[in-house]
């Protein structure tokens, strides 16, 4: 079944299963792009859906970025594989919820990039300095296949849980309402300190620098993004 008006990247909904984790029973849908835009023909990207997400109510969601080091191999350089953890746990605590698996890793500079990356920000580059240095843009993301994830399932508006205030105007500008933000912070630690202040100085993410456990997000109902 395809999800592509015109201009629209080109993303065919594929087949759906059951996935248990330890904190709900999740349907895990799978996309294949297969035109040009977004990426690479052939990648594939993932939806977790949990409860009746097409009501028409605000969906409290999760826009994340592949993180191979982060998500999978435990790596405490980034704060992804908790804000991963911590997303599905607060869909699962609310029983209603959808969480985009994005294929676009390294901030879409791809893994081994990204290696490179982190090998000069060992000598002392930050984590924008080094995409600089290496001839990308300091996030070389883009949200376009969203908008065809979402209308998947009749999604419209979300309430978005992340502290980039860039995710928040890309989908605004997809036409995809963000009704409310819900910070993500957790796990700050001695190896990512520093790269969440540069994201916070470089980037413009919101962030307390206060630190909150992994698993238990903050949340706030702030009616819109806010500069703080
Ligand atoms: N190029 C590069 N990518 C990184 C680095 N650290 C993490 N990433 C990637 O950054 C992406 C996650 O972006 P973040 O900036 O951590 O967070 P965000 O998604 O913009 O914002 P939140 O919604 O608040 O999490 C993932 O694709 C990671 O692989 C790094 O030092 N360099
Ligand atoms: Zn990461």
């Amino acid at each position: 079944m395809s999800a592509t008006p015109a201009n629209e990247p080109l993303l065919d909904y594929v087949t759906s299963c059951a996935l248990p984790t330890p904190w709900a029973q999740f349907t895990l849908h799978a996309f294949v792009e297969h035109g040009p835009g977004f990426g690479p023909a052939g990648k594939e990207h993932l939806a977790m859906v949990l409860g009746d997400i097409g009501d028409g109510e605000p969906v409290l969601a999760r826009v994340h970025s592949e993180c191979l080091t982060g998500d999978v191999l435990f790596s405490q350089r980034c704060d992804c594989g908790a804000q991963l953890e911590g997303a599905l746990q607060r869909i699962a605590q609310e029983g209603r919820g959808i969480l985009l698996y994005l294929r676009q890793e390294g901030r879409g500079i791809g893994l081994v990039n990204k290696i490179r990356a982190y090998r000069l920000q060992e000598a002392g580059a930050d984590t924008v300095e080094a995409n600089l240095q290496l001839g990308f843009h300091a996030d070389a993301r883009n949200y376009e296949l969203c908008r065809p994830m979402l209308a998947q399932f009749g999604v419209k508006s979300l309430r978005l849980m992340t502290n980039n205030p860039r995710k928040i105007d890309a989908m605004t500008r997809l036409g995809i309402q963000v009704a409310e933000r819900v910070p993500l912070l957790v796990n700050r630690n001695a190896f990512n300190n520093s790269y969440l202040n540069t994201k916070q100085a470089k980037l413009g993410h919101m962030m307390s620098p206060a630190s909150v456990p992994v698993g238990e997000p903050v949340v706030v109902t702030a009616a819109a993004p806010d500069a703080s």
